[in-house]
């Protein structure tokens, strides 16, 4: 690449287009780039970057190159492992790239003609691609955009990169600050580079939880996944802990999976996460062994990578609770208690039964993971695998692999054999893609593929092979609206939308004593019941969790029961919970008749008057119906 150098890759009309309208009027035409594009072209003009530049300023390498070396000692630790995977194992025309959060390169791998090649242009350690200094590069711009950037030849922003494609994916540190990049770039068109931005996304995983391990040698490194495979692996969260329990630092993946911000999480104690706390955790763990624990966030595997050598006064653990009953509800019994969602079951079953897809809606907790669950039970495929991946709890740059799959040697950490993707674990089975509104752009293309020609191939794997799986989406997300606004492409609603089940939220239905019950003799809870005062609160609260919300309620109630209590109330509420209860309720006394009335009268007339059906619905006796209805006003 030679400052001279002048286009002679054919470039798509659109950029020809924008190209030649830059030239000429020195504007950015209006819609015709993509709109990252678009919006990195505008600062480039804005900067007073020119597209004949010769960017002389960031080109001029440091002065001292040791000096910024040794700066960038931290980062360049965690990434040397990687680069020199990377460099042995993408082909004899790619580059790989590292810079700093300052877009400063710290070092270039590759082949040797390559490297010799890029050096004319000034890709070496030492000179800095800022999109302020160089106009659009994936390198420059990916640290603006802070998310992987893809830039295809002419999309550049100086006339002389126009032959090169490349692709950056950011790094951040265990703060969660931009911490550098790492690129890909190669001549030719991007068309090649898609698959190879999965695996330097992976790559970038690694260096991630390097950097995490590297940052904290003191600290207790916690490693945790809801799924124990996942352990070990880059999409595993990564915590560091003081002495005292607080959280230190928290990596990308762990707060994806426990579903707060960052800054939520530091400095708070992680009893909850650990389910007990700190003290006795230690007493128990060995660096390297396993363990389980069920969370307000969901279970959860964790593992120690690292625990200090400083003695700790150490508590011996309190019992366990009982394990709960992994049981899941029947079809059947989802539907028991309101007719017309028993009717949108009984459609999604068979139109599953036939070959369609079915969209689950619906809030978080209303049981849409569940529903799927026992849809793949009542199906055919009962006795084949039923995979569900969250699309919202994995990061955008590993949903592909982990979909996907990658073959054996795609980056340094993978494992012997390379890993199943999901797709293919699902074989012959169901498939159920949570929160697919959530879904990259990118991906929703290559998920359509899939869905229209049946067969997957990993990352890395030019094979493809046959998929036959059952198709069940869910997400909390109005897709139609995300359609409209191009978030979400038509072709691949119209692909996933054969039936579509609305699910209540809990507030909108009217067996929430029933729930109650039966979720009550699954938590161990048999025999135990509600006092009236707490079912009237449980009637009036709004349940922005839903359901998942109302398990973890009743599985704090049943842990302050004193042994042999047979009755929850009040009392066995800590105080924030009984506020928020209360805060969200009305005066008690009118809203509880209000809702228990609201409740009974709907139940009556969904069973027409029949009142036995509409105890049962409620999960009451007929003899408490008619007490309940002797209370409550007409
Ligand atoms: N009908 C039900 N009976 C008993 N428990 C249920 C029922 N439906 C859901 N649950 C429980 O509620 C919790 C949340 O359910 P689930 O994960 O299916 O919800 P979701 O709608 O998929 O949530 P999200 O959108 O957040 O993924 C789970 O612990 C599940 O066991």
């Amino acid at each position: 690449m030679s400052p001279q150098q002048t286009t002679t890759i054919a470039l798509p009309p659109s950029t020809r287009l924008a190209r030649e309208i830059l030239a000429v009027d020195g504007q950015v035409p209006e819609g015709v780039l993509r709109a990252e594009i678009d919006a990195s072209w505008r600062r480039s003009l804005d900067h007073g970057v020119g597209v004949h530049s010769q960017h002389d300023l960031g080109l001029a390498p440091v002065a001292n190159l040791d000096l910024l070396l040794a700066n960038n000692r931290l980062l360049l630790d965690a990434a040397t492992a990687e680069l020199d995977y990377l460099s042995g194992h993408q082909g004899q025309d790619a580059l790989i790239i590292l810079a700093n959060a300052d877009a400063t390169i710290l070092a270039v791998e590759g082949p040797a003609d390559v490297v010799r090649h890029s050096t004319e242009a000034g890709i070496v350690p030492g000179t800095r691609w800022s999109e302020a200094e160089c106009g659009t590069n994936a390198l420059g711009t990916a640290l603006v955009e802070a998310r992987t950037v893809q830039i295809d030849c002419g999309e550049h922003f100086l006339e002389r990169l126009s032959d090169y494609s490349c692709t950056s994916v950011p790094i951040h540190c265990p703060q969660g600050d931009l911490f550098g990049v790492l690129d890909l770039t190669r001549q030719g068109p991007l068309g090649r580079l898609q698959d190879r931005t999965a695996l330097l996304a992976l790559a970038v995983s690694q260096i991630e939880g390097k950097l995490f391990n590297n940052s904290y040698p003191q600290q207790i490194v916690l490693a945790f996944h809801s799924r124990r495979q996942y352990l070990g692996s880059p999409w595993q969260g990564l915590l560091a802990l003081g002495l005292d329990g607080r959280i230190l630092a928290a990596s990308n993946q762990a707060c994806q999976l426990l579903g707060s911000q960052r800054e939520a999480l530091l400095g708070q104690r992680c009893d909850s996460l650990l389910g007990m706390r700190l003290e006795q955790w230690l007493a128990r763990v060995q660096p390297g062994s396993v363990e389980s624990t069920e969370t307000a966030k969901g279970g959860f595997f964790y593992k120690a990578l690292q625990v200090p050598q400083r003695p700790l006064s150490v508590v011996v653990p309190a019992a366990r609770a009982p394990r709960q009953s992994t049981q899941q509800p029947d079809l059947e019994r989802l539907g028991a208690g309101n007719s017309r969602h028993a009717r949108a079951l009984r459609m999604a079953r068979q139109g599953l039964a036939n070959g369609l897809p079915v969209v689950l809606l619906g809030e978080t907790g209303s049981g849409k993971e569940v529903v799927a669950r026992a849809l793949h039970q009542d199906s055919a495929r009962a006795g084949k695998p039923f995979v569900a991946v969250n699309c919202a709890a994995i990061p955008e740059g590993l949903i592909e692999s982990e979909l996907f799959g990658y073959r054996e040697g795609a980056f340094t950490g993978s494992r012997r054999g390379g890993m199943i993707g999901r797709l293919q674990q699902a074989h012959g089975g169901t498939l159920f893609l949570d929160e697919v509104g959530d879904m990259p752009l990118a991906l929703q293309a290559r998920l359509l593929r899939v869905l229209q020609e049946r067969k997957v191939a990993p990352l890395g794997a030019g094979q493809e092979q046959d998929l036959d799986i059952a198709l069940i989406c869910a997400t909390h997300r109005d897709l139609k609206a995300q359609v409209q606004s191009q978030q979400f492409r038509e072709d691949l609603f119209y692909r996933i939308h054969g039936i579509s089940v609305q699910l209540p939220a809990l507030r909108e239905r009217e067996d929430l004593p029933a729930l109650v019950r039966s979720l009550l003799d699954r938590l161990g809870g048999q025999g135990v019941e509600l006092s009236s005062e707490l079912s009237a609160l449980f009637a009036g609260y709004h349940w922005p969790g839903n359901i998942r919300q109302l398990e973890m309620t009743l599985r704090l109630l049943l842990a302050m029961r004193e042994a042999g209590e047979q009755e929850l109330g009040l009392d066995h509420l800590p105080d924030n919970l009984l506020d928020e209860l209360r805060d969200s309720a009305q005066p008690p006394s009118t809203r509880m008749r209000d809702s228990q009335s609201v409740l009974i009268r709907q139940a009556l007339e969904r069973h027409a008057g029949n009142v036995t059906a509409a105890a049962e619905a409620l999960g009451i006796s007929r003899a408490t119906l008619y007490r309940k209805l002797k209370q409550t006003p007409p």
